[in-house]
């Protein structure tokens, strides 16, 4: 694997995000630091379209909401709510390449001179360090040079790769060959097998980063969900943030917050 400069991105549907979703950033990064893999210049969470349908899918408002809530104190963890401005849907394998392009254009100086607003702080700071003229000729022809965005996922959406109609060859093919992955998996499942049986992921081994999660926790936002509809606590699962607002805006069949004006009226 070349060592080059990294933003990994996490596609997903965050309803509600959950304190995994944020671990696993943290673990891939210092995996692949302590591994000497490649240097992470940001992180990139991108809420998926509400058009994606999935059950249980509050508006993308909410979600870039409540993601900005979790995402507070991380320096370095950006949202890309692009997904979410499409008119509908958007593949993974679209969205990796838009992000990777839209950041090696802005570096290169090519096209918008605006920096996105979930550009990584990294990345400014690289433009601002290099002169110019090097950049033009160290980008020019050499894509190894720019920045490279890789797919971050759990062993479970790794695994939906196999899911009959949902991924296309040619999709998985430049995801997982001009991409790469970053799989966060868990003591105890064996991602490395599913690899080995899918020959796609085989032939493309070099580029797929397996980061071991030591410290398991099997929080999923279904559970979050569950505890919140059941009016019980998920308190130490997600941010304070968050769940103040789901109760607030009553997501996931919370029950409505007792208001002053509820007060006055009874
Ligand atoms: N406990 C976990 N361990 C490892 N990866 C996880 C875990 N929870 C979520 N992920 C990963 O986070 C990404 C976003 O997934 P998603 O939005 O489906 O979260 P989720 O918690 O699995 O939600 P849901 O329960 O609604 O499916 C995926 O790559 C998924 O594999
Ligand atoms: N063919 C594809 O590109 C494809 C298929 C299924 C899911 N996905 C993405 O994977 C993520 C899955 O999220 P969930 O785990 O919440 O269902 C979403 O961001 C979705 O857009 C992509
Ligand atoms: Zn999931």
């Amino acid at each position: 694997m070349s060592y080059g400069k990294i933003v990994i991105m996490a596609c997903g549907s965050f309803s509600p995000p959950t304190y995994m979703h944020l671990r696993m950033f943290e673990i891939a990064r210092d995996y692949i630091h302590t591994l000497n893999l490649g240097s992470v210049v940001g992180g990139l969470v991108c809420p998926v379209h509400d058009a994606y349908g999935k059950k249980d899918l509050v508006p993308a408002h909410h979600r870039i909401s409540m993601l900005k809530l979790a995402l507070r104190s991380s320096s370095w963890i950006k949202i890309s709510e692009w997904e979410t401005q499409q008119s509908g849907w958007t593949r993974t394998r679209v969205s990796l390449q838009y992000h990777q392009d839209t950041i090696n254009n802005y570096l290169t100086g090519v096209n918008d001179p605006d920096p996105p607003s979930w550009l990584p702080d990294d990345i400014l700071n690289l433009n601002s360090l290099d002169e110019p003229d090097n950049l033009m000729e160290k980008f020019n022809g050499n894509t190894q040079d720019g920045v490279t965005v890789k797919l971050l996922c759990g062993a479970d959406l790794l695994e939906s790769f196999a899911t009959p109609g949902l991924w296309s060859d040619e999709d998985l093919e430049t995801i997982v060959g001009r991409h790469g992955l970053v799989v966060v998996t868990r003591a105890g499942c064996d991602p490395g097998k599913f690899i080995y049986e899918s020959d796609i992921l085989y032939k493309h081994r070099k580029n797929v980063i397996l980061v071991t999660n030591y410290i398991a926790n099997e929080v999923s936002s279904t559970q979050i969900r569950r505890l919140v509809s059941r009016g019980e606590s998920a308190k130490y699962l997600t941010d304070d943030g968050v769940l103040a607002y789901v109760r607030q805006h009553s997501l996931y069949g919370a029950p409505r917050e007792h208001t002053e004006a509820d007060a006055r009226c009874s």
